[in-house]
């Protein structure tokens, strides 16, 4: 037996679940024990996880449902859409499958955000497992619910709170991974740091270098600790009301980089790293934060291989992009800016000093 790190997901209506987080979970019959009971079971995945991982997951699948089928999407952000979603629902049609089939999301961000949504709208709702295997999906995806398609004026436009009945977190499929996505991942871990834990910022600071070598301890733990701080504001703040917020620290601008370039050339992490920066320096020139913390966040971000300068769209054409931001109200663009290295807060901030800031990085 694997040794296993379980994070609760904290929620009302017994809708409670578990983070389960350990080598070798695909493989243990625990991990499949316990979940609804259904006639089918479906794997969603990809064209590059599924020839991986599928035949795995089905086999430990099939001690548990009697039928276990496998539905694999294109692999990318590009293919977040409706087109990819609707191959979901034509074989879950096609084959008749009812309203209790539980499906099982094997891949990155990009399958678990269509498989929740999927699960959100088949038949008003069926069950799903999120089986994360991207650093990012283990650190931030596959937990909290927000499931989602891309829309081509704005990410994560359509979807729906839906969360899973447990996510199963196995960091040996971290093996696989290219390093441009383990990075890409890193920008998420780094980002629970300046909103909710310093402590943790110093301690990714100081374990970077094991990271980045995948030493699968270091991993394993910021995996847990990404998990708990998650957990925690999920848990205060399902649907985002006022504080889930901070978990949007980068993302203002992250998402106008992923969406003003059309999606896919700059992975969600990449982007998030570079919006970090910047929203970093509006702390700053907001009178947040000390001008030093934009620097110790620049480095941090370049020494995990990550992108410090945004893509030269414009400002006008950034502030286009960020006015269908979610988080946006009233005409107003609102910003996750850092409040104290561990606290973040939701800030207005005017156009100009957006358009000013976005000059200063080279984006303009
Ligand atoms: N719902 C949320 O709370 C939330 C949070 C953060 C990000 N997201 C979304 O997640 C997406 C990004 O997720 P991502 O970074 O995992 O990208 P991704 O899902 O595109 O996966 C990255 C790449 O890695 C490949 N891959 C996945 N697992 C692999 C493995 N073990 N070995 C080899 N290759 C593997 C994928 O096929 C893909 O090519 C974005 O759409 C973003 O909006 C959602
Ligand atoms: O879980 C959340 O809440 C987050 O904001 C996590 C983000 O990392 C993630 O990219 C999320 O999908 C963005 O949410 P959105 O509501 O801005 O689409
Ligand atoms: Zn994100």
């Amino acid at each position: 037996m694997p040794a296993t790190d379980t994070v609760h997901i904290p929620l009302p209506d017994d809708r409670d679940y578990e983070i389960r987080i350990g080598a070798g979970l695909l493989d243990a019959p625990a991990s499949w024990q316990g979940l609804p009971k259904a006639a089918a079971a479906v794997i969603v995945s990809n064209e590059t996880v599924a020839p991986l991982y599928a035949q795995r997951l089905r086999e430990r699948l099939l001690a548990v449902y009697p039928r276990v089928d496998v539905v694999v999407l294109p692999d990318g952000e590009q293919h977040k859409d409706w087109a990819s979603l609707n191959l979901v629902f034509d074989h879950l049609l096609g084959q008749a499958l009812d309203r209790k089939t539980v499906l099982f999301a094997l891949g990155g961000g990009v399958v678990g955000d269509m498989t929740g949504f999927a699960a959100a709208t088949y038949m008003r709702g069926v069950p799903f497992v999120q089986v994360p295997t991207t650093l990012l999906a283990q650190v931030d995806s596959s937990v909290g619910g927000k499931t989602a398609i891309n829309h081509p004026l704005g990410k994560n436009m359509l979807g729906a709170f839906y969360q899973p009945e447990r996510v199963i977190a196995d960091l040996d499929t971290l093996d696989t991974l290219p390093d441009r996505e383990l990075w890409a991942g890193l920008a998420e871990v780094i980002k629970y740091g300046p909103i909710a834990d310093a402590g943790f910022l110093c301690w990714i600071e100081d374990n970077l270098d094991a990271l980045l070598a995948r030493d699968k301890a270091v991993l394993g733990y910021a995996v847990r600790r990404s998990c708990e701080i998650k957990a925690d504001v999920v848990g205060q703040d399902e649907k985002e009301q006022g504080l889930r917020a901070i978990l949007n620290f980068g993302h203002t601008i992250g998402h106008a980089i992923e969406s003003g370039l059309g999606y896919g050339e700059w992975l969600h992490g990449e982007a998030v790293a570079c919006g970090m920066v910047l929203a970093a320096d509006l702390s700053h020139r907001l009178g947040l934060m000390p001008a030093d913390f934009t620097a110790r966040l620049r480095t941090l971000i370049e020494r995990a291989g990550l992108p410090v300068v945004p893509p030269r769209l414009g400002a006008e054409r950034y502030l286009q992009l960020m006015r269908v931001d979610k988080k946006a109200e009233a005409g107003a663009i609102r910003f996750v800016l850092i409040e104290a290295l561990g606290r973040a807060g939701l800030h207005a901030v005017p156009d100009a000093l957006i358009a000013d800031t976005l000059a200063a990085h080279g984006a303009a």
